[in-house]
């Protein structure tokens, strides 16, 4: 590797792993970073109060909480920066491809249309020099020196690098497949390239930044986690301090060592030690499954989605829409359909015009003097005006609108013609033609054909499973969607839908109380994209829909949508397992070592006593080891996960409450009282 192609989970915890990571856990017992974390906050100040208390009054009790006081808080950032040590490997890999490389800038390239740019005089320059606006040249064997989009030619292009998916892309003007990534390189043509990021801001830049963690903000849901186990933390601070004035008054005099120990027994330590280490599991979870989030918010969205929409050309089908077969309709000769479905494509940049000259035969120049009609999803018809003859051909509801506001006739051949290419799954575009002012004339019909990805509708069958509506919106017809709507297996389809109707159709959804998921390639995707709670942007697509999202799936797989919300509900799952554990143990301590430690001034607590510690000494300090130890033996938990089963919510939430509040209680009786047959060997404990 290759960034991404290194995804062998290797061991969690070895000896490795921690030897790595100390010097970053050393650097996190600074009091300025952990004030993020209050809990571990005030473990690591009752751990200087306990070094001073004991330098002033030395004693083995003194020594033996102030060790294992620094060594919890050393735990909690050894767990952070395992975690982020996972990352660091992919970071060293990915920069890599970052290495200067010389770049062939286009002179004057920036201020020109798309075409003709190959043939333009050309200066070598040093990739880091590239801004975003460049154009540059990249022939075979290149590497594409920055981000960008493609604006002439049509080149395969090897992603490995990146993707770590070997087999080479193609890379093409015009349409949803225009976006290439610095770092990888050209196998075969030529192609210029718009670069569209400045240096530094790049996709391998943020895939960095990204694996590194340290783009890493918190999100809400943990926010509040965080305030819930500072308060919680006050609370025992206060119950700690009158417990000091109570035990004074009482005659049970208690010293602020072992007041301080008990504070840090009774604080959520357990989740304060983890919640950090948690989040940055789930990000690297993903990016092992190929799949960048660019925010944690929106991985905790995943876990609880509901509705899920997709695009259809190249999110559902592969994407290449081609030219199949030419449609004639009577009275119409052959020839003239393809001189006009010709004339309408010549000069159209996207990978459906380059098709229909493929299949029609060159052979033809763009006429001098005709202006070009470019394809726009709101238009969604292209071709030209050369003279007072206007050739165009497009989507069958615009093309027929065009042909009805001029007066003219909608023959039924070609709406059986349509119907035909529609039903079958195929996009039909009508090629239509208008003299002067007269009525529009309809020729016949393209046939654009594309493939449904493998294996797709299983998957939708398990996201049904999962309790998760899959939608497909596309800018196609209701036939053709229906078309491929049940070859698909999608629930439902939206058709004819322009990008405004795509942003709509989620509006409602989340005015609904629904969580949305939106998979996506196209430039017309971005806005729903930005929209949706979890925007997933294909690799494949356009510069404009991975900006626009919070994810890019790396291989393009829409049904990675199942792996993302997996991962979203374990993340949740595991911080609520943890902390239902951590609380359940601080009250089990709490029943555990207050008879032990008073057990010698009242005699009538002896009742209570169930655990028969050895010496209010070594209970506290059984206490203080075991709620240390806790922290390490749950960090492997934090960093996998919880184990995530398709099961109904209540029934999870029921089960997990059990294991993780019932097991959280049990463990402090055994383990305390396992270390006091212990620790009670030491003399003078
Ligand atoms: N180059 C073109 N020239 C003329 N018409 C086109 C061209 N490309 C597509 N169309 C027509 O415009 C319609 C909308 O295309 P567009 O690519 O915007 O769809 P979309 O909204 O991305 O939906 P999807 O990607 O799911 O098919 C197509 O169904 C087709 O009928
Ligand atoms: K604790
Ligand atoms: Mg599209």
């Amino acid at each position: 590797m290759n960034a991404a192609v290194d995804r062998t989970p290797s061991s969690i915890l070895g000896p490795a792993q921690l030897g790595a990571a100390l010097p970053g856990a050393l650097r996190k017992l600074d009091p300025r970073a952990l004030l993020a974390t209050p809990v571990m906050l005030v473990v690591e100040l009752g751990a200087a109060a306990t070094t001073v208390l004991t330098a002033l009054d030395p004693s083995v009790l003194g020594v033996a909480v102030t060790v294992w006081l620094w060594l919890t808080v050393l735990f909690g950032a050894l767990a952070e920066s395992v975690a982020e040590g996972r990352g660091k490997a992919q970071a060293a890999s990915l920069r890599a491809l970052q290495t200067e490389t010389t770049a062939r800038r286009v002179r004057g390239g920036g201020s020109r249309g798309g075409r003709g740019l190959l043939d333009l005089a050309t200066d070598e320059v040093a990739s880091t020099d590239l801004r975003a606006g460049d154009v540059v040249v990249v022939a075979a064997g290149e590497r594409i020196p920055g981000d960008g989009d493609v604006v002439e030619g049509v080149a395969s292009v090897d992603e490995s690098a990146v993707t770590g998916e070997s087999a080479p892309v193609i890379r093409e003007s015009g349409g949803d497949r225009c976006a290439v990534t610095g770092g990888t390189t050209v196998l075969s043509d030529r192609i210029a390239v718009r670069i569209t990021s400045d240096p530094g801001q790049s996709f391998v830049d943020r895939m960095i930044a990204l694996v590194e963690g340290s783009q890493r903000q918190r999100t809400p849901n943990e926010i509040a986690l965080n305030v819930l186990l500072g308060s919680l933390t006050v609370v025992f601070v206060a119950v700690c301090t009158s417990l000091y004035f109570v035990a004074d008054h009482s005659g049970a005099r208690q010293s602020v060592l072992v007041l301080t120990a008990l504070l840090v027994c009774l604080i959520p330590t357990t989740i304060g030690a983890l919640l950090s280490a948690i989040g940055i599991a789930g990000m690297d979870r993903l990016v092992r499954r190929n799949v960048l989030a660019m925010s944690g918010r929106a991985v905790e969205a995943a876990g609880d989605v509901d509705v899920l929409l997709l695009d259809k050309t190249g999110t559902i089908t592969h994407g290449n829409r081609r030219a199949h077969e030419v449609l004639t309709v009577p009275g119409v000769p052959r020839e003239r359909l393809v001189e006009a479905a010709l004339l309408s494509s010549l000069a159209d940049e996207t990978p459906e015009g380059r098709s229909i000259v493929e299949l029609l035969g060159a052979g033809r120049e763009v006429p001098a003097g005709a202006t070009l009609v470019v394809f726009s999803a709101t238009t969604r018809m292209s071709g030209l005006d050369d003279g007072d003859r206007r050739v165009r051909k497009g989507a069958a509801s615009a093309v027929c609108a065009w042909a009805r506001e001029s007066g003219g006739s909608q023959p039924q051949a070609v709406l059986d013609a349509v119907e035909t290419v529609s039903a079958s799954g195929g996009t039909p575009l009508v090629v239509a033609e208008q003299i002067g002012a007269g009525p529009v004339r309809l020729l016949g019909v393209v046939h654009l054909k594309d493939v449904v990805k493998e294996g797709i509708r299983e998957r939708f069958g398990e996201m049904r499973a999962m309790g998760i509506r899959t939608v497909m919106i596309t800018g196609d017809n209701a036939v053709t969607a229906a078309a491929i709507a049940r070859e698909a297996g999608v629930d439902d389809f939206l058709a004819e839908a322009t990008p405004e109707d795509k942003m709509a159709l989620i509006r409602r959804e989340q005015a609904g109380g629904r969580m949305v998921a939106m998979c996506g390639d196209g430039t017309n995707d971005a806005p729903a994209l930005a929209q949706a709670d979890v925007g997933v942007a294909m690799n494949t697509g356009t510069t404009a829909a991975k900006e626009a999202g919070n994810m890019v799936d790396l291989d393009s797989d829409p049904t990675k949508l199942i792996e993302v919300v997996e991962i979203g509900k374990q993340l949740l799952i595991t911080r609520g397992a943890l902390t239902t554990f951590s609380v359940a143990n601080d009250v089990a301590k709490y029943f555990a070592i207050l008879p032990a430690m008073f057990v010698v001034a009242f005699p009538q607590l002896d009742g209570l006593n169930v655990m028969r510690l050895s010496s209010p000494g070594s209970a506290i300090v059984s206490a203080v080891v075991f709620n240390a130890l806790v922290i390490v033996a749950l960090i492997p938990l934090a960093l996998r996960g919880v184990r995530y089963r398709p099961a109904a919510a209540d029934a999870l939430l029921r089960r997990n409450l059990l294991l993780y509040g019932l097991g959280g209680f049990v463990a402090p009786f055994v383990g305390i009282k396992l270390l006091d047959l212990l620790v009670s060997l030491v003399p003078g404990l």
